[in-house]
């Protein structure tokens, strides 16, 4: 019988478990990882975030000494990225004095991203180099009438971002489907937006690996990005107000021309912690 400590927290209720494994001992296998995020006989997650030095990790091959934040879907999958985890991440490496703040930089499947700690539970990340596509690809959801088009956008991990009329009459318990399928082979993140004002959005996801979400970071960065473009705004740095149905957060871009910088602040908290016994078998 395999036990585990564990830390859960979320960003924007974006959820998850988070477990320390400083020499990487036990890479949690799918069924472990459902186990561990499954929300009736589990602690209850839409991802898992395992603390690993970067050294201990065989396809790392930046500095050995940073902790690599190896993240796990819900549903067992391996993601590149995760914008909300990330944060959370951060603050649980300070917290238990696993890295001095305020600036620590995070080794994730997208290379490294620095967060900061801010006052009040937040932290801010550099996201990185952010691709986008505009009408790329075609997306349709229950409660849309036809496919709409959508952008293509990079955030480390896959976007598809389609702006329509009213985000909340979309049933999101099933899952959306994109053409053409050879456009996301691997699967992507779906994000359906209405422009509320200036530099103002609010979305709902539908994460790969997941499902409906109440918030994915890399998704409001997406989103962000894609608004930018749409609307023809030429100003960099711009900050965008992004609201999911787990709370706000800010997306800042600079660059522009299809590859933006991004950076993403919003809250990071850590709500508990105790031991969870994986089931046998
Ligand atoms: N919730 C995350 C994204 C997690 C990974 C995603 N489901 C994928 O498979 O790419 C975020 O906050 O960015």
């Amino acid at each position: 019988m395999h036990s585990l400590t564990f830390t859960k927290g979320h960003g924007t209720r974006n959820d998850f478990v988070i477990v320390l494994d400083r020499e990487d001992m036990h890479d949690p296998s799918p069924d472990e990882v459902r186990a561990v995020c499954d929300r009736r006989a589990g602690i209850g997650g839409d991802g898992l975030l395992r603390a690993v030095k970067a050294g201990r990790i065989a396809e790392w091959d930046g500095d050995p000494d940073l902790w690599f934040m190896d993240y796990r879907n819900a549903d067992g999958s391996v993601a590149e990225m995760c914008g909300n985890g990330v944060r959370v991440f951060a603050r649980y490496l300070a917290d238990n004095g696993l890295a001095d703040g305020p600036v620590i930089p995070i080794a994730t499947r997208s290379g490294v991203r620095e967060a900061t700690l801010l006052p009040d539970r937040r932290v801010r990340v550099d996201v990185g180099t952010v691709t986008v596509e505009p009408g790329a690809v075609k997306v349709t959801a229950a409660g849309l009438d036809q496919a709409v088009p959508a952008t293509k956008v990079d955030v480390g991990n896959p976007h598809a971002v389609a702006f329509v009329d009213d985000p909340a009459v979309l049933d999101l318990t099933r899952p959306p489907v994109w053409e053409p399928a050879e456009a996301f082979p691997a699967g992507v993140n779906c994000e359906f937006v209405r422009i509320v004002g200036e530099r103002h959005v609010e979305m709902r996801v539908f994460e790969r690996g997941v499902g409906e979400t109440l918030s994915c970071g890399t998704g409001t960065v997406a989103v962000a990005a894609a608004a930018a473009e749409r609307e023809g705004v030429a100003e960099r740095p711009v900050t965008y107000r992004v609201d999911v149905p787990g709370g706000t957060v800010e997306v800042e871009l600079a660059g522009g021309d299809g590859v933006e910088q991004a950076f993403l602040t919003g809250p990071a908290v850590i709500v508990g912690h105790g031991e969870f016994t994986l089931p046998e078998g």
